[in-house]
């Protein structure tokens, strides 16, 4: 029998400030994907709403507060990932409360769409790239 994969719902933003350029966040080398560098985001719990699953990473991942209606839907990636399959739905954000500061990642760092290609990125990232480099 074919084999039929979970989705697994992740939420992301690109935080963006008054030059353009976006955070972006190195995972850690234990984790999965250690060591490339993603937008701060994680998966949508139970009986979450995409934006209050962003909202809550934000503030478990870098400490900033982020009002729901600034979240604005930017693109998404749908990906396989393993054995699952990766739906992940990317907000852009330019407003928030707080100086982002990594609880998590081992480094965060603003960079410019067109400068992530020297980054490592997890596969689904990159024509999420793409797309920012044409917004
Ligand atoms: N936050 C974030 N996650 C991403 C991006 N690109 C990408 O493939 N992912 C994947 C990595 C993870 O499998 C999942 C995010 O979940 P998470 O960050 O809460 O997961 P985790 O480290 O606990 O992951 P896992 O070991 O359970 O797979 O989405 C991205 O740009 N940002």
């Amino acid at each position: 029998m074919e084999k039929k994969p979970t989705t697994l719902f992740v939420v992301a933003a690109a935080l963006t400030n008054e030059s353009g350029a976006i955070l972006l966040q190195k995972r850690p080398d234990h984790a999965s994907m250690g060591g490339l560098w993603e937008f701060p985001g994680g998966k949508v719990e139970a009986g979450e709403t995409p934006e209050v699953a962003l909202a809550r990473e934000l503030f478990e991942e870098l400490g900033i507060s982020v009002n729901l209606q600034d979240l604005i839907p930017e693109t998404f990636a749908s990906e396989p990932l393993g054995e699952r399959h990766l739906l992940l739905l990317l907000y852009r954000c330019v407003t928030w409360e707080g100086t982002p500061t990594p609880h998590f990642a081992s480094e965060i760092a603003w960079v410019h769409p067109n400068d992530m290609a020297a980054l490592p990125m997890p596969p689904a990232d990159y024509p999420l790239v793409e797309r920012l480099k044409r917004i």
